[in-house]
C-alpha cells in the first residue's frame, strides 16, 4: 500500500495539460484561462466624473462661488471645449472630465439658476475625478492560468477581450459498476440498491469544469466491463466506481488490465478508499474508485479533482486544508490516513461524527467537512487543531 501522497503524485503523472480552445467571454467563467489577457488601452481610458454634478477648476470651487454653465457632459459624449475661470460644464458619472477641470462638485453641494451654479457651504473635500488608468493600464495582464471568477470575467471583459483562450474541457466517462444497480428511479429488484455515487461525483467533477458523461451501469462480468471501458475510449479520463477490492466479483483490475491498462497503483493507505486503483489506458488516464458511496466521494475528492485541475493547466496539488479545533476529542490513529465526516459548528470546532462507515450518505450529507487524520496519529483533545476539508465548497 502506498501513501495518500504518493498515490496523488502517480495520478499527477497520468496528467497531460489538455490543449487550449478560444471561447466567448460570456461562456468563459469557470473555465481555466490558458492564455494571459492583455489590457489594450488604460481605464478608465480618460479621466471621469465620479459623481453627477459640475466639473470645475479647482481654485473656482470655494462655498458661495458663483459659476457660468458653459456646457453638458453625459457619460459617452464628452464636452470638447476648455474650462476657463468662473466656469463650470454639467456632467454626469463616468463621463469625461473636460480640459482645465480637475474638480466636480456634486449637485446636492450646488444651487443651480438659469445659466448659472452657486456652491454651496455643504461643499465636500472631495475632487470626484477617477483617473485616467486608475483601474489598469494598457499592458496590465490578468495571468494564466486560473479557474475564472465572476470577477476576472468582468476585469477581462473591461480590458476588451471578447473571447478568452481557455483550457479543453476534459471529457470524463463515468461508470458505475455492479450487479446489484439500478439507475435512481427504477425499480430495484429486492436483492438491488440504487446507485448513488456517480450522481455526486458527477456534480464534483462539473464544478471542476468537466465535461461528464454517465455510462450505463455495467455488470460483474467481463463482456460487460469491457464493452463499457470501450465506451470510455475517447474520453480524457475513465472514472469507474466498485469492482476493484478483492472479491471474485471485483473484476474491474482484470479486466482494464486485460485491454491493455498500465496500473500506477492499486491500494493507499488511507480511510475510506483502501482499494483505490489508477492507471492509463492508451490515451485514457483512469482511476478507479472503491465502490462504498463514502469512499468513492472521498477518493473523488482527493485524487480526481486535483487531477482534473492538472489536466486543465492547473498547479500540480493537493487539496487545501484549513486548521480548525476540535470540538471533543479523538483517540489515536493507525497506520492508515483517515477522512473522517465531521460537522462545522457555529464556534468554529468541528466535530467527527460517531459513525464513519463508508456506506452511510445520511452522515455524509449532514457533514461539512473531513477532518484528515494523518497516518498513525496520536490521539487529540478537545481544541486541539486539526486539518480539515471542506466538503462542499460554496454551501458552508
Ligand atoms: N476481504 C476484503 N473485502 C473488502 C476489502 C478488503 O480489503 N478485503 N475492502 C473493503 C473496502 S475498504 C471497500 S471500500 C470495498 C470496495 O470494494 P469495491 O470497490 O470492489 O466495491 P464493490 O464491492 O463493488 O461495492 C462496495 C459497496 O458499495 C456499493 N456500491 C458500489 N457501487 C455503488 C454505487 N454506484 N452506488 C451506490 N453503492 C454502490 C456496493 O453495493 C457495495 O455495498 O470493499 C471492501 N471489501
Ligand atoms: O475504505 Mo473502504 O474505502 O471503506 O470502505
Amino acid at each position: 500500500m502506498i501513501s495518500v501522497a504518493d498515490a496523488l503524485k502517480h495520478i499527477f503523472s497520468l496528467a497531460s495539460p489538455l490543449p487550449a480552445a478560444s471561447v466567448p467571454i460570456s461562456e468563459a467563467a469557470g473555465r481555466v484561462l490558458a492564455e494571459d489577457v492583455v489590457a489594450v488601452r488604460d481605464q478608465p481610458p480618460f479621466a471621469a466624473s465620479a459623481m453627477d454634478g459640475y466639473a470645475a477648476r479647482g481654485p473656482d470651487v470655494a462655498p458661495g462661488a458663483t459659476l457660468k454653465v458653459v456646457g453638458e457632459a453625459p457619460a459617452g459624449r464628452m464636452w470638447t471645449g476648455r474650462i476657463e475661470a468662473g466656469e463650470c460644464v454639467r456632467i454626469f458619472t463616468g463621463a469625461p472630465v473636460p480640459d482645465g477641470a480637475d474638480h466636480v462638485v456634486i449637485q446636492e453641494d450646488t444651487r443651480r439658476t438659469a445659466d448659472e451654479i452657486e456652491i454651496l457651504a455643504s461643499l465636500g473635500d472631495g475632487a470626484n475625478i477617477r483617473p485616467a488608468g486608475g483601474d489598469f493600464r494598457a499592458g496590465d495582464r490578468l495571468t494564466a492560468p486560473r479557474r475564472l471568477t465572476p470577477g476576472d470575467i468582468a476585469l477581462a471583459a473591461s480590458m476588451n477581450a471578447g473571447t478568452l483562450t481557455v483550457a479543453r474541457r476534459p471529457a470524463v466517462a463515468l461508470l458505475a459498476t455492479g450487479n446489484e444497480l439500478v439507475a435512481p428511479g427504477e425499480a430495484p429488484a429486492r436483492d438491488q440498491i440504487v446507485a448513488s455515487n456517480t450522481y455526486a461525483l458527477k456534480a464534483m467533477f462539473e464544478a471542476e469544469g468537466a465535461d461528464v458523461s454517465l455510462l450505463p451501469i455495467a455488470r460483474d462480468t467481463a463482456e460487460s466491463l469491457d464493452l463499457s471501458v470501450q465506451l470510455a475510449k475517447h474520453a480524457d479520463l475513465l472514472v469507474t466506481v466498485g469492482g476493484v477490492s478483492v472479491g471474485d466479483h471485483d473484476l474491474v483490475g482484470d479486466v482494464t488490465e486485460n485491454l491493455g491498462m498500465e496500473r500506477a497503483f492499486h491500494k493507499v493507505a488511507m480511510r475510506p478508499g483502501k482499494p483505490l486503483m489508477a492507471g492509463r489506458l492508451g490515451m485514457t488516464a483512469m482511476v478507479g474508485l472503491p465502490g462504498n458511496p463514502v469512499s468513492s466521494i472521498v477518493c473523488g475528492m482527493l485524487f480526481v479533482i486535483p487531477l482534473l485541475r492538472a489536466m486543465q493547466g492547473l498547479p500540480k496539488v493537493q487539496m487545501t486544508t484549513v486548521a480548525r479545533p476540535l470540538a471533543a476529542e479523538l483517540p489515536a490513529n493507525g497506520p492508515r490516513a483517515h477522512y473522517m465526516r465531521a460537522k462545522l459548528g457555529v464556534d468554529g470546532t468541528v466535530r467527527a461524527f460517531p459513525s464513519q462507515d463508508s456506506s452511510l450518505l445520511s452522515i455524509l450529507a449532514d457533514a461539512t467537512h473531513l477532518i484528515v487524520r494523518p497516518e498513525n496519529d496520536g490521539p487529540r483533545m478537545a481544541g486541539e487543531m486539526v486539518e480539515t476539508l471542506p466538503l462542499w465548497p460554496g454551501t458552508a
